[in-house]
């Protein structure tokens, strides 16, 4: 199937640059070999493989299969980019198609919505449960049912005739036989058994007892076991549902959550008079009363039957279960009915009301009463924070979140204690720089995946606090940003800590790698992704125009382009593109004077200070001090006269800066979507979103008839699937009559291209940075510095050092000479304004004297 979503992400692209009047180039065509990267770089493993599974299953139902060599076959050579061979309408039309939204291929289980139709809304939420988005555009969704999917939906609660029925309900055609029998084979083993943990022990647990008789024969399970016996225990189920999850207006189980969402709207009734053999008012009628019935069946106090299982040999369990057995563990917390561990006394604040997809998110982790593991995926600022506090105040034991830097970890903490009545003496955080212990039996604890993972010997204090958290029991672990975390520190996570129940965030379940398999088994199956242009359109997060501006290269690049042998001296040539320069300073001129605040992304070093030097803009990069990053960005958000800064790719993520609302790319990790996604996070939080007729701006400035072009096009799949529509600029007007442009001389662009030529190797690679800005490396070193300058720090977020909030980043000086030195700026753009400052002063002295 990857194949296949690199052709329809090609095809998005190409009709979003028809429709900006641009024509995609011939150079957009190329063969991926020619730039030395192959197309699988940008799969993941877990798409191949399900993929593969897929086609194994389908092919077991399928006469005939199609193949793109068909279509290539038949002499034209585009047309099996658009699978001409596919035709949805192949079985009948069902006589009222026009009010079902769904096209079924029953060829690769690729579903299409259409979002004009009456009862999208109803299909989007039910497609959500079931099948992965691919892309959701303006006017087409495109989403796959595959294995992953239906797992998830299955731990969701979903059974097997739910998904039919629902996919009969909504499809325009009946559904295909093969679908039926996929959906049947792959839900038949998910769901079947369950890894719960009860009063401290960990058991096995189904209502099919064949099933756990069947996995105690399996020679692996068998050795985890605890008792060697081969009798199981049974017991009554757990009651399920009727949980108030904090912040909403009432109980949010999954089922009640769907049944509203497909409760039929008036305009469908209207619309829908035909009481045919598959669906209108019939239809409708059978799918309420379908869900009624199922929420009888809950009343039933069915049997559970589990056996033990030794807690040190889990992830061996699930390891089998997940990989060798094909039957996934779902994992879920009996929370209300844990009475060994203490309740932590936390609730939201009266005031916060949790947005819908918030609600609808947690709906899928608490819809039946038990905390499921899994991944929520919502964009970014679209406010994850809230979703695992939330998350936190509905279990309500002890929980332990994890980030990925020590900014992260204050951010959390301020966070907890903005929504939630905790007890700030509750929260304990654990960095390099801060090692705090709970004093309580339950509590929040904060701290970052270094500080747990670490193998290294550990300082007295770190090794105490780390022996606390591996010694008690969780009632909830929060995974942020979980897709930036190698699956081997997860793995550490997980052994290290006990928890009843994992959540995971993350605004793009994206790697570039083959990783994101490993977050199915190790935290558990997505549970929900918004869709991000419903959030922007709505006001959750900010509307992005997104550009890709072509810059041709000068005559004299291009003939050193040409004849570069090295990727990294092409790269930096391409970089350094005295007119991707004319177009960086016009785009930052013209932003400036609209009042934005804007930020310039280069992976590059050399070029980031090029830029910015020559732009006499303060910027940031992976050696800059700590300090000194702070007070760039204190005065990106306070002061009006710092309205550009530059940054490395140390920006890429935990960057909360609301004020910024213009992204300029000059140059990037190559094909990473992820990165993509990541940076045009940066302003999707931007604080005047909601004002009237309010855009951001999100442009990539690329050489045209470059490798830029190639990698360009790869980054922005993922926001083009999401809706993001990138215009095409190759001129923009009156640049060239900008007074004080740069390189508008030949002798200037000469001397550029000799400084580059005159650059190392090295000087073209992408920045080797491991941190981000607030890194638990960085902040442990400027305050390691403080120390010993006497100088305290309280950090805060990044809203907080602006002093908008209670906490407040302070500095202590004594006033020895070291520190004065210290505070003099050392960016050359503050050390310019301080030494024009200080020649104000003087001249203002003299005049007074
Ligand atoms: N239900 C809500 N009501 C009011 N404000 C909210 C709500 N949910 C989130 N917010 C606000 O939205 C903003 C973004 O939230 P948050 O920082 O949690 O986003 P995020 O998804 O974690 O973003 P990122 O991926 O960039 O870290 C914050 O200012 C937060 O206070």
């Amino acid at each position: 199937m990857a194949p296949k979503r690199k052709a329809t992400a090609a095809n998005g692209r190409a009709s979003k640059r028809q429709a900006s009047g641009v024509s995609t180039p011939a150079s957009r065509t190329t063969d991926d070999d020619e730039y030395g990267y192959s197309e699988s770089e940008d799969f993941d493993e877990s798409e191949r493989e399900t993929s593969q599974k897929y086609d194994q299953v389908v092919k077991k139902f399928q006469p005939s299969t199609y193949t793109k060599q068909v279509a290539r076959a038949s002499g034209d050579p585009a047309s099996h980019l658009f699978k001409a061979k596919k035709d949805f309408s192949r079985e009948p039309l069902k006589p009222d198609h026009r009010l079902r939204p769904l096209w079924i291929d029953q060829e690769n289980g690729r579903v299409v919505l259409e979002t004009f139709a009456p009862s999208f809304k109803q299909a989007q939420t039910f497609l959500i449960n079931i099948a992965e988005p691919v892309s959701r555009t303006t006017n087409m969704h495109e989403y796959t049912i595959n294995p992953h999917s239906l797992f998830a939906a299955v731990s969701v609660g979903l059974t097997k005739e739910d998904i039919i029925k629902d996919l009969e309900l909504f499809s325009k055609t009946k559904v295909p036989e093969n679908i039926k029998r996929f959906v049947d084979e792959v839900t038949s083993s998910f769901g079947k058994v369950r890894l719960v943990l009860k009063h401290n022990r960990y058991f096995i647990e189904s209502g099919d007892a064949k099933v756990l008789q069947n996995l105690l024969r399996d020679e692996v399970i068998s050795k985890c076991r605890v008792e060697d016996t081969e009798d199981l225990l049974t017991e009554k189920a757990a009651k399920q549902g009727g949980l108030i999850i904090p912040g909403t207006k009432e109980a949010a189980g999954l089922k009640e959550a769907a049944a509203q969402a497909q409760r039929p709207t008036r305009r469908d009734q209207d619309e829908d008079d035909s009481d045919d053999e598959y669906g209108g008012r019939e239809a409708e009628k059978d799918m309420a009363d379908f869900l009624r019935e199922e929420e009888d069946d809950d009343e039933e106090a069915d049997q559970v039957h589990s056996f033990e299982i030794d807690g040190e040999k889990i992830q061996a369990v699930q390891e089998r279960c997940n990989v060798h057995l094909n039957l996934p563990l779902t994992e879920e917390y009996d929370f209300r009915a844990d009475d060994v561990n203490a309740n932590l006394d936390i609730d939201l604040r009266p005031n916060v009301q949790i947005r819908y997809y918030q609600e609808h998110a947690l709906s899928k982790m608490f819809g039946n009463g038990r905390a499921r593991s899994g991944i929520i995926v919502l964009p970014c600022g679209a406010g994850k924070t809230l979703v695992g506090i939330t998350a936190a105040c509905t279990v309500k034991k002890s929980a332990i979140i994890l980030c990925t830097s020590a900014m992260s970890v204050m951010q959390w903490k301020e966070e907890f204690k903005k929504w939630s009545n905790i007890n700030p003496e509750d929260v304990a955080v654990f960095t390099s720089g801060e090692k705090q212990k709970l004093n309580h039996r339950a509590g929040v604890t904060i701290c970052t995946y270094s500080m747990v993972t670490q193998n290294t010997r550990r300082a007295y204090d770190s090794q105490q606090v780390m022996d606390f958290i591996m010694s008690r029991e969780w009632g909830l672990m929060v995974l942020d940003e979980v897709h930036v975390v190698p699956a081997e520190m997860f793995r550490r996570v997980t052994e290290r800590i006990k928890t009843h129940s994992k959540l995971g965030l993350t605004a793009t379940l994206l790697r570039e790698d083959d990783k994101i398999k490993d977050l199915n088994f190790l935290i558990g199956p997505k549970l929900y992704e918004a869709n991000w242009l419903q959030l922007s359109e709505e006001g959750h997060i900010a509307r992005v125009q997104c550009a890709e501006v072509w810059c041709p290269m000068t005559t004299e690049f291009y003939s050193e382009y040409l004849q570069a042998r090295t990727t990294n001296k092409r790269s930096l040539l391409s970089t350094m593109n005295p007119r991707k320069f004319q177009a960086c300073q016009y785009l930052i001129d013209f932003h400036e004077r609209r009042g934005d605040k804007i930020i310039v992304f280069s992976d590059n070093v050399y070029a980031l200070e090029k830029y910015a030097k020559g732009l006499r803009k303060p910027y940031i990069y992976g050696e800059t001090g700590q300090r000194e990053r702070e007070t760039v960005l204190q005065n990106f958000q306070q002061n009006d006269a710092v309205s550009t800064i530059f940054l490395s790719k140390i920006g890429d993520t935990s960057l909360d800066l609301p004020e910024a609302t213009c992204l300029i790319q000059i140059s990037s990790h190559y094909g990473s979507r992820r990165q993509e996604a990541q940076r045009l996070g940066r302003i999707l939080r931007a604080k005047r979103r909601n004002d009237e007729g309010f855009n951001a701006f999100f442009y990539s400035l690329v050489s045209k008839d470059t490798n830029e072009m190639y990698y360009s096009s790869k980054r922005q799949a993922f926001l083009v699937d999401q809706g993001y529509a990138f215009k095409v600029i190759t001129q923009l007007n009156g640049m060239e009559r900008m007074p004080d442009l740069a390189f508008t001389t030949h002798q200037e662009r000469m001397n550029l291209l000799t400084d580059v030529l005159l650059q190392s190797e090295t000087a073209g690679d992408v920045e080797d940075i491991k941190d981000d800005l607030f890194s638990d490396r960085n902040v442990a070193r400027s305050q390691q510095r403080r120390k010993g300058n006497g100088v305290k720090r309280q950090a805060g977020t990044l809203s907080s050092l602006a002093g908008g909030e209670n906490m407040a980043y302070m500095e202590y000086s004594k006033g020895n000479s070291r520190n004065k030195e210290l505070a003099k700026p050392r960016n050359a753009f503050f050390r310019k304004e301080e030494r024009n400052k200080e020649r104000r002063q003087k001249a203002a002295r003299e005049m007074l004297e």
